[in-house]
């Protein structure tokens, strides 16, 4: 049985290379795709947030032992900074780092030499490797307005393989693109099983989930690097 799909990634990836960004459903083998879908709801995330204009981890843990007063003010500064357009919060689960048998084995995948190949072919660079992080987007998370440009990655495309179930698009968590001014284009609500991916240089977001939200958004998330 094959890891993804078959189908052909050729039109998907003109309609890449020429808006920069394209969406592919049903990207694995259904089966894949919910095996992926039950482990990340079973999996433990730390929490990832800007503090000080820093990138942070905490585990669910670190967080817990805080005082109520000191988990008031780490937010408030979190929310000061995000009202300003800067940060994030959201659970996070790198899978470099993970035992995680059926993560390890869609980290393998995903860095076939085929996609390599197929990526570098239409960035016209020498893509050679896919990482990869789980993430978790429930109530209240967020991701403000950025690029994943980084030159000491080489990272030239991000895709995020959505693996929620169910999502209303009311629920927040939309995955945003914006002009550099600021104006809001094109906007992908969670979908199961697709395979968003994007040019590194646009401008984009993780719209607040609401409080109304009633599942977790679960994606996988990464760059196809040239280093
Ligand atoms: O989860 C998403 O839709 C996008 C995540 C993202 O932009 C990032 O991790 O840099
Ligand atoms: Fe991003």
């Amino acid at each position: 049985m094959s890891y993804f799909n078959p189908q052909t990634l050729d039109k998907y990836l003109s309609t890449l290379s020429e808006t920069g960004f394209v969406r592919i459903p049903n990207f694995l083998n259904e089966q894949k795709a919910n095996e992926l879908e039950s482990t990340l709801s079973s999996l433990n995330f730390d929490i990832a947030a800007t503090v000080n204009g820093r990138p942070q981890l905490f585990t669910a843990e670190e967080l817990k032992r805080k005082s109520n007063q000191e988990q008031q003010q780490l937010f408030s500064h979190i929310y000061e900074q995000a009202s300003q357009g800067i940060g994030f919060v959201y659970g996070r689960h790198a899978l470099s780092e993970t035992e995680n048998k059926v993560l390890k084995n869609y980290e393998a995948e995903i860095n076939n030499d085929g996609f390599l190949k197929s990526f570098s072919r239409v960035s016209q660079q020498n893509i050679i490797k896919a990482s990869a992080q789980a993430t978790c987007f429930q109530r209240n998370d967020f991701l403000t307005r950025h690029n994943d440009v980084v030159p000491s990655e080489g990272r030239v495309y991000a895709y995020v393989l959505g693996l929620t179930k169910q999502w209303h698009p009311d629920w927040g968590g939309l995955l945003q693109f914006f002009e550099p001014d600021g104006t809001p284009t094109n906007s992908f609500a969670p979908q199961f099983n697709s395979l968003s991916i994007f040019d590194v240089s646009k401008i984009h977001s993780v719209t607040y989930v609401t409080p109304f939200a009633k599942n977790k958004r679960f994606s996988i998330t990464g760059w196809f690097r040239t280093k």
